[in-house]
């Protein structure tokens, strides 16, 4: 396995500047308080009990979890990066769902290659039935099967020892129940184009095989790397230390994939994973079908091939999120390779700003042991290291016996290594560059990111209706927790899996300030805004529609009290940006529209101002809507 796969990114990136979080030991700070939230503690339960207990309408918005250790916490105590598990047999009842809710559980997957729609019907309906009855807000998402050419089975329940020199059959014939020494291949054409002497890799070196003979669509092959064979093993076929690449003509979404994505329709799923994506083109075909039904489910894109590593930038820009799948990946690229290649699928996603969650043997042994090897927990630290939106267990959570526990042991592993990371000096930085269509937008929250981090202030508030400027602010990676305020079930559900970002569902107005002092009102009542506290605001939903579409960043020192006149606001920076931005070549603006108005900030805005100062009183009809 020589072949080399080396993604050169385009883009720089940076990150948020260092805090100093005081007390440490040999220059690392030693457990602060703020990481040991135990969902099993009595203080902690107490609290939840208390929010559950109060009336809905003074309940904020935001999923009891966050509340819970919010209150506990306080603002830069809250983890940022979010958690996905994978729901199977292990851990579908309502208890256990629940259980992992409690435990921090942002989005539950389901992968639709296991188990029937009546199964998963009953598993999605059992979260919406949590998150309506106990306050959670749980995603869902489902996960298609795909096209997965390279798998194969033995019919046995558990794993087969394959010993050096012994002799298999790997055949496409269907039979039930298991032979001797014979696998079964899933796929008609696996041995299309594979020669005697090609290598057969399982699991990306579980075992592997000489291929020693084809018969028909058949292969006898010899063990030259005794290993195990565990069911719905993952092949691969190498010649002269290079993967034979099968290019497969079967669509990405198939017959069954198709009925799977209606039925994630009808039961009102936030998230399509897509399995073996190939090009942008499937995505873009489900993206278009999805629009047509006008239902607004996130696609994700799974990178787990060669192929789509080719195609990756074309792959990032056209979904609306990615999952780095690195079990299927370290099938077809050397093993040694997936560490640098998922700090560039990372990389990527954050420059074209799509949420990239991390999947597949975080903390594999999890399946049968209680606690991790460490070598798990620093892959687990060195995924939350590189800024990853999301983490997910597979296994793990789906048939393991400590699900519970792994889920814990990602939430501690997450917040100490975020927390480290925001101690790291600045040397580290890298420039995000701007590379969004929507300029403004990019460099408004570019901004907005710094100033938070600089100023040290403890939240930022957003107005979003589709979560553009939230997943913006959070692509930046600040210190402070971004509260995303949107009026959009499906947004709120989306931005569960982005870094950093707290969704919380509020009845938004086009009155912004009103917006601003109703929520901010409605966190300082409970006692998360404090005496002191500082928030930064960004908004961009329209003030009148007729009007202006304006974005606005905001500094509020909570000094008194925030809802009278009193509040101060020790800087505010309006601009409001021409309507007919959209139609200029090179920086289009979904969400800024209007006259700029008052002072910019920060060289960024230099240029960028000055065009705009050109463009003032042009005189054209103002746009209706914007979009945030
Ligand atoms: N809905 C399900 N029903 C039964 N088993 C499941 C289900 N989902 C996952 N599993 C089990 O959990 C394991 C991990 O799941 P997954 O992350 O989907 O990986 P994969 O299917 O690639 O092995 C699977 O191998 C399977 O044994
Ligand atoms: C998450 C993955 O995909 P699946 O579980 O569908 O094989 C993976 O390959 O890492």
């Amino acid at each position: 396995m020589a072949a080399d796969f080396a993604l050169v990114s385009r883009y720089p990136l940076t990150k948020p500047f260092g805090m100093d979080f005081g007390k440490k030991i040999f220059g690392v700070s030693v457990s602060p308080p703020t990481i040991g939230f135990n969902v099993k503690s009595s203080a902690t339960r107490a609290v939840m009990h208390t929010l559950l207990e109060s009336k809905k309408e003074d309940r904020l918005g935001l999923d009891i979890v966050t509340e819970t250790e919010l209150t506990e916490k306080g603002f830069l105590g809250l983890r940022k990066t979010k958690l996905v598990c994978t729901v199977g047999p292990a851990c579908c009842s309502y208890h256990q769902l629940e259980k992992l809710a409690l435990g921090g559980m942002n989005v539950a997957r389901l992968n639709m290659c296991h188990n029937s729609k009546d199964w998963h019907q009953d598993v999605i309906r059992k979260i919406k039935k949590l998150n309506l009855e106990k306050g959670f807000c749980v995603s869902v998402m489902i996960d298609t099967e795909g096209s997965q050419i390279h798998v194969a089975d033995h019919g046995a329940p558990s794993s087969l020892k394959a010993e050096d020199g012994s002799i298999w059959y790997f055949t496409t014939e269907k039979f039930d129940g298991c032979r001797p020494f014979t696998i079964q291949a899933s796929y008609e054409g696996f041995a299309q184009g594979i020669k005697e002497g090609d290598e057969l890799v399982v699991d990306g070196g579980m075992a592997t095989f000489e291929v020693i003979e084809r018969i028909g669509n058949d292969l006898r092959c010899k063990c030259i790397d005794s290993g195990l064979l565990l069911p719905r093993a993952k092949l691969s076929f190498w010649r002269d230390g290079k993967l034979v690449e099968k290019h497969n003509e079967l669509p990405t979404l198939s017959t069954k994939d198709w009925s799977d994505i209606e039925f994630g329709i009808t039961e009102g799923v936030d998230f399509i994973a897509m399995s073996f994506v190939k090009d942008a083109d499937a995505v873009k075909h489900l993206k278009n079908y999805l629009s047509t039904k006008n239902k607004f489910i996130k696609v994700l894109a799974k990178i787990e091939s060669l192929e789509s590593l080719h195609k990756l930038e074309e792959i990032v820009e056209a979904c609306d999120g990615v999952m780095a799948a690195r079990g299927d990946l370290g099938v077809e690229i050397p093993l040694e390779q997936i560490p640098t290649v998922q700090q560039e699928i990372i990389d990527l996603c954050r420059q074209l700003n799509k949420p990239v969650i991390v999947a597949s043997q975080l903390l594999e042994s999890m399946i049968e042991y209680p606690t991790p090897t460490r070598a798990e927990v620093a892959d687990v630290s060195e995924v939350v290291r590189q800024y990853a939106d999301a983490l997910m267990l597979s296994g793990e959570s789906a048939v393991g016996s400590y699900g519970e526990k792994a889920l814990s042991v990602l939430r501690t592993a997450s917040a100490r290594m975020e927390l480290w990371s925001r101690e790291q000096p600045p040397v580290l930085l890298r420039e995000l560059g701007s590379s969004l269509p929507d300029q403004i937008a990019e460099q408004t929250c570019n901004c907005a990111a710094q100033m938070a981090n600089n100023l040290g202030v403890d939240a930022i508030l957003v107005y979003t209706r589709h979560g553009q400027m939230a997943s913006l602010l959070s692509r930046n990676r600040p210190n402070p927790p971004v509260f995303a305020f949107t009026n959009e079930e499906t947004t709120q559900m989306a931005l569960n899996l982005q870094w950093g970002v707290v969704p919380v569902l509020v009845d938004l107005s086009d009155d912004m300030e009103g917006n601003i002092d109703k929520t901010t009102h409605l966190l300082k009542s409970k006692g998360m805004l404090k005496q002191g506290d500082a928030v930064l605001i960004v908004s961009d939903v329209i003030a009148t529609p007729t009007v202006f579409q304006s974005l606005q960043v905001k500094i509020y020192s909570i000094v008194w009290n925030l809802c009278s006149e009193a509040a101060s606001s020790s800087a505010s920076f309006l601009l409001k940006i021409p309507y007919f931005l959209d139609k200029m070549d090179g920086w289009t603006s979904d969400g800024a529209n209007g006259v700029v108005d008052g002072s910019c900030w920060g060289s960024g805005f230099g240029t960028i101002g000055e065009k705009l100062r050109g463009l003032k009183g042009s005189g054209e009809k103002p746009k209706e809507t914007g979009q945030g």
